[in-house]
C-alpha cells in the first residue's frame, strides 16, 4: 500500500428531498439570525421564496451572482452586507452563486449555508476563483469552505436536461482527476469511483426524463462525492485546460469540461493505469476515454470545442497558455501532445486511450 495523507474538511451536509425546509434550523445551528440570501438574476424568484420562508431570520436578497465571481459584483454585495448588518449568507444556485458566498466569506468571515442546484461541486471545496479586470485567479483557503451544505433533490428537478448532462460531467471530471492526483488517497479514491458510477448511471436517465426523482437523487449524491474529491486533492491537466479555455477564450464552463475530459483522459491514460481501471469500472466500459465521450453523446452534450466557440486559429495560443505554468500532471505536459489533444477536442474526434508507459 502506498503511504498517504488524508485531510478531512469540516462541513455539515444535509442530504435528501425537501431538505430546504430545514434551512431555518440550520441557520440557528450556526448561531445566526440575519441571513443574506444570494442568487443569480435567473434564480431571483426562487431566492425570494427562500427569503420569505426564513421570516425574521431573512435580512435581504442579493441576486446579482455571475459566472467566475467578478470582484465588482462581490464589492456591491459587500455594501449590502454592511447596510443590512447580516451575520451569515445563504447561497441558492450553482457554482456562480456559491462562489459569491465564498467571496463574501473571504472578506468578512461570515458563515455560509450553500444550497446547490447544479452538480458543479463548489459547495464542498475550499477553492475560490475570482475575476478582476478579465483575469481569473484561484486560491485554496479553508476560510471559504461553506459551513453547511443543504442538498435538496427537489431543487435540481428544474435544471434543464442539457445543463444537467454537462454539469454532471463537470462533476465527473473532479473525480477522474482525483484518481490520478499526486496527493490521492484511498478514501478519496473510493468516493471518486462511487461518484463517477452514480453520475454515469443517472445522467442518461435524466436526459430522457428530467423529472425522474431516483435518477436526480443518484446524480446529486454523485455530485456531492465528486465535489468532495475536488475539495480534497489537487487537479491536473484537464482542469488546467478548462481554466485556460474558460479564462482566456470565454468558453462556457460545464460544456468545456464535458468536451475536454475524454481527451485529457486519453492523454493521461498511459501514465495512470490504476486510475484508468477504476474509471472504466465506474463507467462500465473498456476504454475510459471513449466511455466518457459516449456518455457525453448519450446525454446530448456538445462533443467539439468548435461547437461552443473555439476556432482552429485559437489552438496554438491555448496550447501555449496551458503549457506555460502547468498544474502537476501524471504524464509530462508537452506542447506537441497538448496541441494534438486540443485539435481532437476542437473537431470532436472520438478518442481512444493512448497505450504505453509515459511518465
Ligand atoms: N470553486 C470551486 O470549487 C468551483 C467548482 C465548480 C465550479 N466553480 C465555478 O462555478 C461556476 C459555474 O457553476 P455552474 O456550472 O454550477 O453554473 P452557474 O452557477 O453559473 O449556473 C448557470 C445558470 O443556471 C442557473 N441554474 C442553476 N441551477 C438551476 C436549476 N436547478 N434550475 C434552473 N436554472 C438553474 C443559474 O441561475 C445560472 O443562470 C464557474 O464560475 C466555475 O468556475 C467553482
Ligand atoms: O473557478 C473556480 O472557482 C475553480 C473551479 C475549479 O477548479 C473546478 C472546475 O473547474 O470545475
Amino acid at each position: 500500500m502506498q503511504s498517504f495523507v488524508y485531510h478531512g474538511l469540516p462541513s455539515r451536509v444535509v442530504f435528501g428531498q425537501g431538505t430546504l425546509s430545514r434551512l431555518a434550523e440550520e441557520i440557528e445551528q450556526l448561531g445566526c439570525r440575519r441571513a443574506l440570501v444570494l442568487a443569480t438574476p435567473h434564480q431571483q424568484e426562487q431566492a425570494r421564496e427562500v427569503l420569505e420562508q426564513l421570516g425574521e431570520r431573512g435580512a435581504g436578497l442579493y441576486a446579482e451572482a455571475a459566472m467566475h465571481t467578478p470582484v465588482e459584483v462581490t464589492e456591491r454585495a459587500m455594501r449590502v452586507v454592511e447596510e443590512l448588518g447580516v451575520d451569515c449568507t445563504v447561497a441558492i444556485g450553482g457554482g456562480s452563486t456559491i462562489g459569491l458566498g465564498k467571496a463574501i466569506a473571504l472578506r468578512t468571515g461570515l458563515p455560509q449555508v450553500a444550497i446547490p442546484t447544479t452538480y458543479a461541486g463548489s459547495e464542498m471545496t475550499p477553492i475560490l476563483g475570482e475575476t478582476r479586470d478579465g483575469i481569473k485567479t484561484t486560491q485554496r483557503t479553508l476560510e471559504v469552505l461553506p459551513e453547511t451544505v443543504i442538498y435538496d433533490v427537489d431543487l435540481t428537478l428544474s435544471l434543464p436536461a442539457g445543463m444537467s448532462g454537462t454539469s454532471g460531467i463537470n462533476a465527473i471530471a473532479h473525480a477522474v482527476e482525483a484518481l490520478y492526483a499526486r496527493d490521492r488517497n484511498p478514501v478519496i479514491s473510493l468516493m471518486a469511483e462511487e461518484g463517477i458510477a452514480a453520475l454515469a448511471r443517472s445522467l442518461p436517465v435524466i436526459a430522457e426524463n428530467p423529472s425522474d426523482q431516483d435518477a436526480r437523487s443518484d446524480a446529486l449524491y454523485g455530485a456531492w462525492l465528486c465535489g468532495s474529491c475536488l475539495g480534497a486533492v489537487g487537479m491536473s491537466l484537464h482542469h488546467k485546460l478548462c481554466h485556460t479555455l474558460g479564462g482566456s477564450f470565454d468558453l462556457p464552463h460545464a460544456e468545456t469540461h464535458t468536451i475536454v475530459l475524454p481527451h485529457a483522459v486519453a492523454y493521461n491514460a498511459p501514465a495512470a493505469p490504476e486510475a484508468m481501471v477504476r474509471i472504466a469500472r465506474a463507467l462500465g466500459c473498456e476504454d475510459p476515454a471513449a466511455g466518457l465521450f459516449d456518455l457525453a453523446r448519450a446525454v446530448g452534450a456538445p462533443t467539439a470545442l468548435e461547437e461552443i466557440g473555439l476556432t482552429p486559429g485559437d489552438v496554438e495560443r491555448a496550447t501555449e497558455i496551458a503549457t506555460r505554468n502547468p498544474y502537476w500532471n501524471p504524464r509530462e505536459v508537452e506542447a506537441e501532445g497538448i496541441h494534438r489533444l486540443l485539435h481532437h477536442a476542437l473537431v470532436g474526434r472520438r478518442p481512444a486511450s493512448e497505450k504505453g508507459a509515459h511518465r
